[in-house]
C-alpha cells in the first residue's frame, strides 16, 4: 500500500503541462468511445472491462502474484482488440449517430411544414393504431428516426406512400398480402410494409409477467434494441397498444397516452424531457401491472 501510495507522489511530482495535455486528450479519446457507444450494449460491456481492469491493476499491484499478473498482462490486450470486433455494429451505429448529431444541429432547422407532418403523421398512426386495437388486428409500425432502416426495408414490400389511417388498417387487415410483418414510416411516409425486423434476445418479455408476448412483441422490442426506431405494437389477442424504445416496452396505452409519447419523441428541444416522460409512463405501467 506503501509503495502505492509513493507512487501516486512521484507520478505527481512530475505533472507538466505536457503531461497534463498528455492526460486530457487521452480522457478525451475515451469519452468520445463512451459518447459513440452510449445506449449501446458495447456500453454494458465496456463498463463491465473499465471495471475488471481497474480491479486487477490494483490486486496485481497491492500482492505479489507473478503468473497471474503475466496472464493479464497477456489476455488483456486480447480481451481490448476482441470488443471492436464484437461490437462491430453497435460501434458503427454510433459512430453514424455522432455525424448526424453533428450534421442536424449545425444544418437541419426545423421548419414549420416539417412539424406539421411530423403530427399528422403521428395523429394518422394513433387513429389507425386505436381502430386496430378496437378490431383486435395485430400491427407493428416503425418509425424510423436517425437511424436508417434500410436493411429491412429490403425484406419487405416497397410502398412510398402517404401515412393515413386507413392505409395502415388496410395493411394489417387480417389475411390480406401484406399484413405479415412489419410497415416502416421514415421522413411521413410508409416506405415498405410486411418487413421482416429483428427479433430481441434480451429476454425481457420472457421475464415479465406476460409470457404469452410472442414474436410480434419481440420484433417491436428487437428493432428498437438494433436502432433508435420506435415500434408501435398492436396485439392481436388483446388489442392492446405498446411501444417499444431503446429495448423498453411501455404497455396498455391509450390513444391519449400514445399520442403524448409518440409527439414527445420528436420533440428535439426536450430530449431530457423525453427520457423523463418515458421512464415516468414505464414506471406508471409498471405499477398498473398487477392490478389487471
Ligand atoms: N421478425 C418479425 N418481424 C416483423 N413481424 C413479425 C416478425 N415475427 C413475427 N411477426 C409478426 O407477428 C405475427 C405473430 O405474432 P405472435 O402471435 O407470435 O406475436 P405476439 O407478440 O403474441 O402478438 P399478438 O398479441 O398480436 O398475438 C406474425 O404473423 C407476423 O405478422
Amino acid at each position: 500500500m506503501a509503495d502505492l501510495l509513493n507512487e501516486i507522489i512521484f507520478i505527481f511530482q512530475r505533472l507538466t503541462w505536457l503531461s497534463l495535455l498528455d492526460l486530457a486528450l487521452v480522457t478525451l479519446v475515451f469519452f468520445v468511445i463512451l459518447m459513440v457507444l452510449r445506449d449501446t450494449q458495447a456500453n454494458v460491456l465496456m463498463r463491465g472491462v473499465v471495471l475488471v481492469v481497474i480491479f486487477l491493476t490494483v490486486l496485481t499491484s497491492l500482492v505479489n502474484l507473478p503468473a497471474f499478473s503475466w496472464l493479464i498482462k497477456t489476455t488483456l490486450p486480447a480481451l481490448l482488440l476482441a470488443i471492436p470486433v464484437i461490437f462491430a455494429p453497435e460501434i458503427r451505429r454510433g459512430l453514424e449517430r455522432l455525424g448526424r448529431a453533428g450534421y442536424s444541429n449545425l444544418f437541419n432547422r426545423r421548419d414549420e411544414a416539417a412539424v406539421q407532418a411530423m403530427q399528422q403523421t403521428i395523429k394518422a398512426v394513433v387513429t389507425a393504431c386505436a381502430r386496430l386495437s378496437a378490431r383486435q388486428h395485430g400491427a407493428l409500425i416503425i418509425l424510423q428516426r436517425a437511424d436508417g432502416l434500410q436493411e429491412y426495408v429490403r425484406t419487405g414490400v416497397h410502398l412510398s406512400a402517404r401515412v393515413t389511417p386507413e392505409l395502415l388498417l388496410q395493411i394489417f387487415y387480417p389475411n390480406t398480402p401484406l399484413h405479415d410483418g412489419a410497415v416502416i414510416i421514415a421522413d411521413n411516409r410508409i416506405v415498405a410494409a410486411a418487413c421482416v425486423m429483428p427479433l430481441s434476445s434480451s429476454g425481457i418479455l420472457n421475464r415479465s409477467p406476460e409470457r404469452q408476448m410472442g414474436l410480434r412483441h419481440r420484433a417491436a422490442l428487437g428493432s428498437s434494441e438494433a436502432s433508435d426506431a420506435i415500434s408501435v405494437v398492436v396485439s392481436e389477442q388483446t388489442g392492446a397498444i405498446s411501444i417499444a424504445h431503446n429495448g423498453r416496452m411501455i404497455r396498455r396505452l391509450d390513444s391519449e397516452r400514445l399520442e403524448n409519447i409518440l409527439l414527445a419523441f420528436y420533440q428535439p428541444s426536450e430530449e431530457q424531457g423525453v427520457s423523463l416522460f418515458v421512464r415516468i409512463s414505464h414506471w406508471l405501467d409498471f405499477l398498473r401491472r398487477p392490478e389487471d
